[in-house]
């Protein structure tokens, strides 16, 4: 069986009608009822994250239809691995390359047309760093829910001080300086980089940021890869910094975006390439029942369509490095702000913010060109000894409010 090309690369057809002639006594329909999906594969309700809450729908309908204890668990793990390669099917129909989760296969006791997904070797090994950072996402948010369940979330969220305006820093910062708002990236280290900063203290950093005239901060809060931590995003907001605070995570789950509410964001990120739109829909979703931002982050003209088909969207992001190769190319930002995209955004008055591979003056006058109204800059102004020069060197001009 090894060797045998996974499901992607056979004809969807073939996969999805599995979920209609599913041949355990439950039909997928019914248990994944929060889903509601049409005819047309699409999914109408936008719960696809929640396959932890429908369990107990779930388990109440195997009730009737399985004997053993044992049995009501196999025919859950089925269910639960059918919903996920239709989930996987439906980001491969939006082109979106990166899988959510290490290909698995069917669970015991399965028999049906995904059991065409056999097992590959090379399949198990994330295909790049942006796929391998959100695989481990998956566990690690997996192991925070147990910590801080989504409960207990909410009801710190309701006595939570409010957010500040994002976006609307970003279009005063913008109106002030006649540059692009700059939203500065507290960051130790990257994993196309290394090590940016040795001795990195975040307050201090996210001072002198503000200092510098940032109108926005973005604060690494993955540990793993990036050496940050969500206590960098809380000490700043309890130092007094005030500008705004993005977020800046690898979003899976909704549970993350109550959790970054929690520890004092304004902002979040949502990277395209890794969700689909129904993701990124329900996620902006709950931004808004938070009064989060979120900066929806795009790389290729495909993801930017795709964004510019959500409705809701105030501040997209063009990132000039690929998560998969690394490579970073400022045109990226001019390209993807070209023709009817461009037009639309400009219509739309949505703020796009250049990310990623700005270093000079001219860098940002070349994104500015292209038509952004913000950038995100971490590298060149973090590693500075100090970084509110940095940030004077970055524009070619001192931008700070005196
Ligand atoms: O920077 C990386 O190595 C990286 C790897 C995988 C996922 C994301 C990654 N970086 C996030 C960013 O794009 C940057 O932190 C951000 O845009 C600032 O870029 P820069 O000014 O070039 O530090």
């Amino acid at each position: 069986m090894e060797g045998l090309v996974p499901v992607q690369r056979l004809s969807i057809k073939v996969a999805s009608p599995s979920l209609y002639r599913c041949n355990n006594s439950v039909s997928i329909r019914r248990s994944i009822s929060g889903f509601a999906m049409d005819r047309k594969r699409n999914f109408r309700a936008p719960s696809q994250f929640s396959i932890r809450a429908q369990q107990s729908d779930l388990k109440e309908s195997l009730a009737v239809s399985s004997s053993s204890v044992e049995d009501k668990g196999n025919v859950l793990r089925i269910k639960e691995w059918e919903v996920e390669m239709y989930q996987e099917e439906l980001a491969i129909s939006q082109g979106i390359r990166i899988r959510r989760k290490p290909p698995s296969k069917a669970p015991l006791g399965y028999s049906g047309p995904f059991e065409l997904r056999l097992h590959n070797n090379d399949a198990d090994s994330p295909r790049n760093i942006l796929e391998e950072i959100t695989w481990y996402k998956d566990v690690e948010v997996s192991r925070m829910k147990e910590l801080n369940p989504l409960d207990v979330l909410k009801k710190a969220v309701e006595d939570a001080p409010p957010t500040r305006d994002f976006v609307g820093a970003l279009r005063m910062a913008h109106k002030r300086t006649g540059f692009p708002g700059l939203i500065a990236e507290v960051k130790k280290a990257s994993p196309s980089r290394g090590i940016l900063k040795e001795n990195f203290d975040p307050v201090e950093i996210a001072q002198a940021y503000e200092k510098g005239g940032a109108a926005c901060l973005s604060v690494l809060t993955d540990q793993k890869y990036f050496q940050g931590g969500f206590e960098n995003l809380e000490a700043i907001r309890s130092a007094g910094v005030k500008c705004p605070l993005l977020c800046k995570e690898f979003v899976v789950d909704p549970w993350q975006i109550y959790y970054a509410r929690t520890k004092g964001a304004d902002a979040v990120l949502l990277i395209a390439a890794v969700l689909t739109d129904l993701e990124i829909t329900f996620l902006l979703k709950i931004c808004k029942k938070l009064s989060l931002a979120a900066l929806v982050e795009v790389h290729d003209e495909r993801e930017m369509g795709r964004v510019l088909g959500i409705e809701g969207i105030e501040l997209v992001g063009i990132n000039n490095r690929s998560l998969e190769t690394f490579e970073v190319d400022i045109s990226n930002t001019k390209k993807l702000l070209e023709g009817e995209h461009g037009r639309q955004i400009r219509e739309r008055d949505m703020i796009v913010v250049g990310e990623s591979g700005l270093f000079t003056p001219d860098d940002i006058a070349y994104v500015q060109a292209a038509g952004v109204k913000a950038v995100l800059v971490g590298e060149s102004i973090v590693k500075q000894n100090d970084p509110e020069k940095g940030i004077a060197g970055l524009f070619g001009r001192n931008i700070s409010h005196t």
